[in-house]
Formats: C-alpha cells, structure tokens, sequence
C-alpha cells in the first residue's frame, strides 16, 4: 500500500528528512484511500478551493490535486517550516502549484478563506500525550495530540462551519481514543453530518476517516 503512494508522489526524499518532518505513515495512506474512495463525490462537486491543515511532507494534498479532473486552488498549513519546504517539493516533483503557508491551523487565513474551502483535509496529530507535548514547532507536532489526542484537533472544530463553502466537505483522520461519538455531536450541533468513509487497524492503533457534510 504505501510503496503505492509514496514512491510515486515523495521521489527520492533522504531518510534523514524524515527526522524533522512526518514520514507518511498508514494514516496517511488511509486518508490517500479514502480520497480516491470518494473520487466520483468529489468530481461531482468540482471543487475550486482545497485546503490541507497539517500538511507533512504534502503527499495528501499532492495526490487530491492529482485526483481532481478542474483546476482548482491548493492551499495547505503547517507549523513546522520543515514541513512547508517539502510539500513544496513534493507538490513541484509532481507538476503541481501548492500554496503553503507555515501557521498555527488556519490562524492567519481564516478570513481569506471564509466560507471558500470546497474541501478541507486534516490529518492532525491524534496521539494521547501529555498536554505539554503538543504544538511545539518540531517533529513532535505530528503526532502529540494532549488529552484524548483531540488538543489540537478540537480548535480546528469550531472553525469548520465559518471555513467550509455551502457544498464543502471535511475529511478528518480519528483513532478509536479520539471519541469519535464526541466528535460528531460536537459537529452535529455546528449543523454537520457525519459519516466514516475508510477505517483500518494499524497495529494498536483504529483509524477512521470521517467525512462531514452539512445536514
Ligand atoms: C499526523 S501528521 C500528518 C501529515 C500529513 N498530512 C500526512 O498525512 O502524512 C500531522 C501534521 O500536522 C502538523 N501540525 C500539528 N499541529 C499543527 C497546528 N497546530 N497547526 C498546523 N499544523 C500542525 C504537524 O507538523 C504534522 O505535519
């Protein structure tokens, strides 16, 4: 599965890179998974503004940009600076424009992007740690996700409704200690439906992609 993806989109990445930014692991595939799974919706939907959140080394946002059949506008975030100069890599590797912007989630263009993002993509670090652990402007970023693992993803929440256009959909990557019944009450009173579009076990861990649509 992943020699599938990654060889492909990464190119000739050095292992040492992966010391400072995420090495794609089977969440990511995952994701990858349920993108191509949703090929016909997102077609139908011809989005024109796609967003990542937490970006890596840009294979997600490299392969939705393959995926899509129109042009669109590919903006990604991420608080690592390691991690913006590879998806700019992997995007140019594979003939693609992608905008990065090295923040906090989506702190310095959520006005820009209000009610525009056709579709939004976050794979955000979803590990049960310590809270001290978590966005720290390194490696440890990836994955340190605090209390239940849903720190950083629960900032991101709120946000959804003002981000996403009328049609829009966000995909997000949860584990099973994540509380994903939570999860969708949260976005069932911020107006969203959810459904779990690919779900796989990756050795202790249970990982799910959750789609949200508006109700
Ligand atoms: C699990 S990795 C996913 C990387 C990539 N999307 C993938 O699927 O391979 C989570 C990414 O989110 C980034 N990240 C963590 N906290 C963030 C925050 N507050 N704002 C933006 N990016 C963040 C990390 O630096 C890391 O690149």
């Amino acid at each position: 599965m992943s020699d599938r993806f990654k060889t492909p989109l990464l190119g000739n990445v050095r292992d040492e890179d992966f010391n400072q930014v995420y090495e794609p692991a089977e969440d990511s595939f995952l994701l990858l998974d349920a993108l191509e799974k949703e090929d016909n919706f997102l077609q139908t939907l011809k989005p024109t503004v796609c967003v990542e959140v937490g970006c890596g080394s840009g294979i997600c946002i490299t392969f939705l940009s393959q995926l899509l059949e129109y042009p669109a506008l590919f903006i990604c975030t991420d608080i690592n600076p390691k991690a913006a100069e590879m998806t700019q890599l992997t995007a140019l590797r594979n003939g693609k424009v992608v905008e990065i912007v090295v923040c906090n989630l989506v702190d310095t263009l959520e006005e820009r992007l209000a009610g525009t993002v056709d579709v939004l993509l976050f794979n955000p670090p979803y590990v049960v740690t310590p809270s001290s652990e978590i966005a720290s402007a390194d490696i440890t970023a990836s994955w340190a996700g605090g209390v239940r693992g849903r720190e950083v993803t629960d900032k991101l929440l709120p946000k959804v409704k003002s981000l996403l256009s009328s049609n829009g959909v966000f995909y997000l990557v949860a584990i099973q200690e994540n509380d994903i019944d939570d999860i969708q009450q949260l976005m069932c009173k911020n107006g969203f439906r959810m459904t779990c579009v690919a779900s796989r076990r990756a050795g202790r861990e249970f990982l799910t992609v959750l789609k949200f649509v508006r109700q």
